[in-house]
Protein backbone atom coordinates (compact mmCIF):
# COMPACT_ATOMS: atom_id res chain seq x y z
CA UNK A 1 0.00 0.00 0.00
CA UNK A 2 1.69 3.51 -1.04
CA UNK A 3 0.93 6.27 1.64
CA UNK A 4 0.75 9.98 -0.34
CA UNK A 5 1.64 12.92 1.96
CA UNK A 6 1.29 16.50 1.22
CA UNK A 7 4.17 18.33 3.40
CA UNK A 8 2.32 21.24 3.15
CA UNK A 9 0.22 23.64 6.05
CA UNK A 10 -1.32 25.33 2.81
CA UNK A 11 -5.24 25.38 2.98
CA UNK A 12 -4.92 25.44 -0.16
CA UNK A 13 -2.79 22.95 -1.31
CA UNK A 14 -4.89 20.54 1.08
CA UNK A 15 -7.72 21.53 -1.62
CA UNK A 16 -6.25 21.07 -4.29
CA UNK A 17 -4.86 17.77 -3.68
CA UNK A 18 -8.62 16.76 -2.74
CA UNK A 19 -9.37 17.07 -6.15
CA UNK A 20 -8.00 13.54 -6.99
CA UNK A 21 -10.12 11.94 -4.49
CA UNK A 22 -7.18 10.05 -3.12
CA UNK A 23 -6.54 9.55 -0.04
CA UNK A 24 -3.57 11.63 1.70
CA UNK A 25 -1.78 12.35 5.03
CA UNK A 26 -0.77 16.59 5.67
CA UNK A 27 2.85 16.50 7.71
CA UNK A 28 3.77 20.44 7.69
CA UNK A 29 7.50 21.20 8.18
CA UNK A 30 9.45 24.03 9.31
CA UNK A 31 12.05 24.44 6.54
CA UNK A 32 14.40 27.15 6.07
CA UNK A 33 12.55 29.47 3.15
CA UNK A 34 15.83 31.68 3.05
CA UNK A 35 17.84 31.56 -0.21
CA UNK A 36 20.71 33.26 -2.03
CA UNK A 37 19.76 36.70 -3.34
CA UNK A 38 20.21 36.58 -7.51
CA UNK A 39 19.01 33.23 -7.10
CA UNK A 40 16.36 33.02 -10.30
CA UNK A 41 12.61 32.47 -8.94
CA UNK A 42 12.26 28.77 -10.66
CA UNK A 43 15.37 27.72 -8.69
CA UNK A 44 14.27 29.44 -5.60
CA UNK A 45 10.64 27.47 -6.09
CA UNK A 46 12.01 23.74 -6.99
CA UNK A 47 15.08 24.36 -4.06
CA UNK A 48 12.15 25.52 -1.27
CA UNK A 49 9.68 22.79 -2.74
CA UNK A 50 12.46 20.01 -2.51
CA UNK A 51 13.74 21.55 0.90
CA UNK A 52 10.05 21.11 2.16
CA UNK A 53 9.19 17.34 0.83
CA UNK A 54 12.82 16.17 2.16
CA UNK A 55 12.26 17.34 5.83
CA UNK A 56 9.12 15.10 5.88
CA UNK A 57 10.56 11.98 3.87
CA UNK A 58 13.14 12.12 6.32
CA UNK A 59 10.65 10.48 9.00
CA UNK A 60 8.51 8.77 6.46
CA UNK A 61 10.97 6.73 4.07
CA UNK A 62 8.41 4.13 2.57
CA UNK A 63 6.08 7.04 1.14
CA UNK A 64 5.10 9.56 -1.91
CA UNK A 65 5.97 13.44 0.04
CA UNK A 66 4.84 16.57 -1.92
CA UNK A 67 6.05 19.82 -1.13
CA UNK A 68 5.30 23.10 -3.25
CA UNK A 69 6.17 26.44 -2.70
CA UNK A 70 4.80 29.83 -4.84
CA UNK A 71 6.20 33.21 -5.32
CA UNK A 72 5.41 36.26 -7.37
CA UNK A 73 7.76 37.90 -10.19
CA UNK A 74 7.89 41.14 -11.74
CA UNK A 75 10.40 42.54 -13.17
CA UNK A 76 13.31 41.25 -11.00
CA UNK A 77 11.88 41.24 -7.53
CA UNK A 78 10.57 37.97 -6.66
CA UNK A 79 7.45 38.18 -3.96
CA UNK A 80 6.75 36.01 -1.13
CA UNK A 81 3.93 36.75 1.74
CA UNK A 82 3.85 40.33 2.75
CA UNK A 83 5.12 41.71 6.62
CA UNK A 84 2.38 43.76 7.08
CA UNK A 85 -0.21 45.52 5.92
CA UNK A 86 2.54 48.90 4.38
CA UNK A 87 3.98 45.83 2.77
CA UNK A 88 0.93 44.33 1.49
CA UNK A 89 -0.44 47.66 -0.04
CA UNK A 90 3.40 48.42 -1.80
CA UNK A 91 3.01 44.77 -3.70
CA UNK A 92 -0.47 45.20 -4.56
CA UNK A 93 0.63 49.02 -6.20
CA UNK A 94 3.50 47.81 -7.81
CA UNK A 95 1.22 44.77 -9.38
CA UNK A 96 -1.31 47.20 -10.77
CA UNK A 97 -1.56 47.37 -14.56
CA UNK A 98 0.84 45.30 -14.97
CA UNK A 99 1.98 41.49 -15.52
CA UNK A 100 3.47 39.42 -13.80
CA UNK A 101 4.79 35.45 -13.21
CA UNK A 102 3.78 33.20 -10.60
CA UNK A 103 5.95 30.41 -10.54
CA UNK A 104 5.16 27.14 -8.26
CA UNK A 105 8.19 24.34 -7.18
CA UNK A 106 6.91 21.11 -6.67
CA UNK A 107 8.84 18.70 -5.22
CA UNK A 108 7.93 14.71 -5.15
CA UNK A 109 10.21 12.49 -2.77
CA UNK A 110 9.45 8.76 -2.54
CA UNK A 111 11.13 5.60 -2.65
CA UNK A 112 12.04 5.88 -6.17
CA UNK A 113 14.06 8.85 -6.37
CA UNK A 114 13.17 12.86 -6.28
CA UNK A 115 11.59 14.28 -9.25
CA UNK A 116 11.13 18.07 -9.04
CA UNK A 117 9.68 20.81 -11.41
CA UNK A 118 8.42 24.50 -11.69
CA UNK A 119 5.59 26.18 -13.61
CA UNK A 120 4.85 29.62 -14.44
CA UNK A 121 1.96 31.63 -15.00
CA UNK A 122 1.34 34.86 -16.67
CA UNK A 123 -1.54 37.01 -14.46
CA UNK A 124 -2.25 40.26 -15.66
CA UNK A 125 -4.03 42.78 -13.38
CA UNK A 126 -6.25 45.44 -13.93
CA UNK A 127 -5.67 49.15 -12.84
CA UNK A 128 -5.89 49.59 -9.68
CA UNK A 129 -7.40 52.60 -7.19
CA UNK A 130 -5.52 53.12 -4.08
CA UNK A 131 -8.84 52.92 -2.36
CA UNK A 132 -9.11 49.49 -4.15
CA UNK A 133 -6.16 48.32 -2.56
CA UNK A 134 -7.05 49.36 0.44
CA UNK A 135 -10.55 47.54 0.62
CA UNK A 136 -8.81 44.85 -0.35
CA UNK A 137 -6.09 44.77 2.58
CA UNK A 138 -9.47 45.09 5.06
CA UNK A 139 -10.49 41.52 3.79
CA UNK A 140 -7.85 40.31 5.66
CA UNK A 141 -6.86 38.05 2.27
CA UNK A 142 -3.26 39.29 1.54
CA UNK A 143 -1.70 38.24 4.66
CA UNK A 144 -0.53 34.55 3.63
CA UNK A 145 -0.39 34.68 0.09
CA UNK A 146 2.66 35.25 -1.92
CA UNK A 147 2.22 38.31 -4.11
CA UNK A 148 -0.51 39.48 -1.21
CA UNK A 149 -3.43 38.18 -3.44
CA UNK A 150 -5.52 35.48 -3.65
CA UNK A 151 -6.84 35.11 -6.70
CA UNK A 152 -9.07 32.20 -5.62
CA UNK A 153 -11.02 34.78 -3.44
CA UNK A 154 -11.91 38.41 -3.58
CA UNK A 155 -8.40 39.23 -5.62
CA UNK A 156 -9.86 37.60 -8.19
CA UNK A 157 -11.76 41.22 -8.97
CA UNK A 158 -8.22 42.39 -9.42
CA UNK A 159 -7.09 40.01 -11.98
CA UNK A 160 -7.96 40.82 -16.07
CA UNK A 161 -5.95 37.84 -17.70
CA UNK A 162 -4.26 34.66 -17.12
CA UNK A 163 -2.30 32.59 -19.21
CA UNK A 164 -1.33 28.94 -17.96
CA UNK A 165 -2.16 26.88 -14.93
CA UNK A 166 -4.70 28.74 -12.53
CA UNK A 167 -4.32 25.78 -10.21
CA UNK A 168 -0.96 26.37 -9.96
CA UNK A 169 -1.33 29.93 -8.78
CA UNK A 170 -3.56 29.08 -5.82
CA UNK A 171 -0.56 26.84 -5.19
CA UNK A 172 -0.19 23.53 -6.92
CA UNK A 173 -0.08 22.55 -10.75
CA UNK A 174 -2.65 19.50 -10.31
CA UNK A 175 -2.64 18.09 -13.27
CA UNK A 176 1.50 18.10 -13.63
CA UNK A 177 1.49 16.54 -10.30
CA UNK A 178 -0.69 13.66 -10.82
CA UNK A 179 1.42 12.99 -14.40
CA UNK A 180 4.31 13.52 -12.36
CA UNK A 181 3.65 10.78 -9.43
CA UNK A 182 2.34 8.20 -12.01
CA UNK A 183 5.75 8.55 -13.54
CA UNK A 184 7.43 8.17 -9.95
CA UNK A 185 5.74 4.89 -10.37
CA UNK A 186 2.46 6.14 -7.32
CA UNK A 187 -0.23 3.96 -8.48
CA UNK A 188 -3.39 5.92 -9.60
CA UNK A 189 -7.07 4.72 -10.07
CA UNK A 190 -7.16 7.13 -13.34
C1 LIG B 1 -0.58 34.12 -5.90
C2 LIG B 1 -1.35 33.29 -4.90
C3 LIG B 1 -0.74 32.64 -3.85
N1 LIG B 1 -1.46 31.90 -2.97
C4 LIG B 1 -0.82 31.19 -1.84
C5 LIG B 1 -0.35 29.77 -2.16
C6 LIG B 1 0.60 29.48 -1.01
O1 LIG B 1 -0.17 28.90 0.07
C7 LIG B 1 1.09 30.87 -0.60
C8 LIG B 1 2.57 31.02 -0.87
O2 LIG B 1 3.30 30.55 0.22
P1 LIG B 1 4.18 29.22 0.23
O3 LIG B 1 5.38 29.53 1.06
O4 LIG B 1 4.36 28.70 -1.16
O5 LIG B 1 3.26 28.16 1.00
P2 LIG B 1 2.64 28.18 2.45
O6 LIG B 1 3.58 28.79 3.46
O7 LIG B 1 1.25 28.79 2.39
O8 LIG B 1 2.44 26.63 2.75
P3 LIG B 1 3.56 25.47 2.89
O9 LIG B 1 4.93 26.08 2.77
O10 LIG B 1 3.34 24.86 4.24
O11 LIG B 1 3.24 24.51 1.78
O12 LIG B 1 0.35 31.82 -1.39
C9 LIG B 1 -2.84 31.77 -3.11
O13 LIG B 1 -3.50 31.10 -2.29
N2 LIG B 1 -3.45 32.39 -4.16
C10 LIG B 1 -2.79 33.15 -5.07
O14 LIG B 1 -3.42 33.69 -6.01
Amino acid sequence: MQTLILASSSPRRKELLEILQLPFEIKSSDVDENFEPGTKPAEVVMELAKRKADAVFQDHKDSYVIGADTVVVLGDAILGKPHDEDDAFTMLRSLSGKQHSVFTGVSIVSPQGTTTFFTETKVLFWELADEEIKAYLKTGEPFDKAGAYGIQGFGSMLVKEIHGDYFAVVGLPVSQTVRKLKEAGFNLPM
